[in-house]
């Protein structure tokens, strides 16, 4: 594990170019092995998340090569055989394993997946998908076997409880090479399954509806790569960044950004007061003042994030009232409160069944000695520390590098003053 450690006080300036998508990336490299060709992807985020999915793909025989921003994978020669449980529980995307292995060998043997530790996360909707395609699945201490019968997987309608992005692009991957017609209804419309989507249709695929609440799809035989795959700008990464600008910037212009992602969230910086202009594919943000108090409620896309609700937090410690959060989503996502109480934050959680949590003017912040428990509490951290004064040393930071690509690169280019280290070892 690595700590990160933030000398705070100081305005920043300067420019940060976003990475390709970690939420569509993740799903990209498993839809990978559906491949009857090599496949290529640029924009890749250097995150360890990417990492741990390339230890997945070589235990399959999968070859992989990471250089500069492209990701080539070679799935021609791939094997089946166990997957190495710690790679799959560093994070939660290895269950597009389970699709993805479906789809190609009609079964699967998958361990449970690991990721950021935000409450409870089912994955009984992925499961319902599997079954209604033809798989017969069990699962047995936390590990899920899948087999179909001799006629392997069919065409399926399926209908979702809840919108669930895990859920509609595992479905996706199961359906797009098995016969016949899948309906997915109520599915999640986030942008990161057109992109899924889009690199699918690219070799071959037909899928229709993806953005939509019904997505349809008719299963093909041959997948076959036929061009490099851009992935879509990381629209969290984006407001991570945009927060952070509005927080502490003397004026940072955030590039490479797909402004029509990340509506619900400016919109809340707009009406904030921030300084903020867009433009096609960047946004400029100058320095606050006198922001304003402001209620969000997070919802699924197009709705405000929930992976947003905290990096937005810092932000609202500027602000001249009360704020509130409601995370409709995950409402136990509160890992980053207790440490930002310890940096002189006046956050509380006022209903942790609602997920309604309540932000006071914070002025008086400082440095401290904090945990990052997961990936967007690790990003309000450092947020939070680049505008205390004083020293924060941010220990389990490896959860913060699990999403953030370069970011102390992109942190110091804007004049912050930020390092990695190796964290002491708890006795
Ligand atoms: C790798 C990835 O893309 N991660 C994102 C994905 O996670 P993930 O795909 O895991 O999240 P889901 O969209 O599936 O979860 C939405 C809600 O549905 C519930 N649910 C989901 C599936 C299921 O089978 N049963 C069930 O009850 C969850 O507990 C949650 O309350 O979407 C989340 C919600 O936008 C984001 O925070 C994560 O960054
Ligand atoms: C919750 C997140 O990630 P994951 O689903 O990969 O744990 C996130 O990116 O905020």
């Amino acid at each position: 594990m690595n700590k990160l450690i933030v000398k705070g006080g100081h305005r920043l300036s300067g420019e940060i170019t976003i990475g390709g998508a970690k939420n569509s990336t993740v799903a990209l490299i498993p839809a990978a092995i559906l491949a009857d060709t090599p496949v290529r992807f640029d924009s890749v985020p250097d995150i360890l998340d990417v990492h741990n999915l390339m230890v997945i793909l070589e235990s399959m025989n999968v070859k992989s090569d990471f250089t500069g921003d492209v990701l080539t994978i070679d799935p021609t020669n791939i094997e089946e055989g166990p997957l190495p449980s710690k790679a799959i529980k560093s994070l939660r995307a290895s269950y597009y394993f389970m699709g993805a292995l479906l789809g190609r060998f009609h079964r699967a043997v998958v361990t449970f997946p690991g990721g950021d530790n935000i409450g409870p996360r089912p994955i009984d909707q992925h499961i319902k998908a599997f079954r209604a395609l033809g798989a017969e699945v069990t699962e047995k201490d936390g590990t899920v076997t899948m087999k179909t019968g001799e006629d392997g997987l069919h065409g399926a309608q399926i209908f979702m409880d809840m919108v669930s992005v895990g859920a509609t692009i595992n479905a996706i991957l199961a359906a797009v090479k098995a016969p016949g017609t899948t309906t997915i209804g109520n599915a999640a419309k986030e942008p990161e399954i057109i992109d899924i989507a889009t690199f699918l249709n690219n070799m071959g695929a037909n899928i229709r509806g993806a953005g939509t609440d019904v997505i349809r799809i008719e299963g093909v035989d041959k997948l076959v790569a036929q061009n490099t795959h851009t992935i879509i700008p990381d629209r969290i990464e984006a407001g991570t960044y945009l927060s952070l600008a509005a927080a502490v910037g003397d004026g940072i212009r955030i590039n490479n950004i797909i402004p029509e992602h990340l509506e619900s969230f400016t919109a809340k910086l707009e009406e904030m007061g921030c300084d903020l202009t867009i433009y096609e594919d960047s946004a400029f943000v100058g320095p606050s003042k006198d922001l304003k108090p402001v209620s969000v409620k997070v919802m699924p896309f197009p709705g405000f994030a929930t992976d947003l609700q905290q990096p937005i937090t810092p932000l609202l410690f500027k602000a001249t009232g009360r704020s509130t959060i409601i995370d409709t989503i995950y409402p136990q996502r509160v890992k980053h409160i207790a440490e930002l109480q310890r940096m002189g934050a006046r956050i509380y959680s006022e209903d942790i069944e609602e997920g309604l949590i309540v932000v006071d003017p914070s002025t008086n912040l400082h440095g401290a000695v904090v945990e990052a428990g997961e990936i967007r509490a690790g990003a309000a951290l450092v947020i939070t520390g680049l505008m205390a004064e004083g020293t924060t040393e941010i220990r389990q930071a490896d959860n913060i590098l699990r999403g953030y690509g370069s970011i102390i690169d992109k942190l110091r280019a804007i004049g912050a003053d930020v390092s990695l280290a190796a964290e002491e070892p708890k006795f």
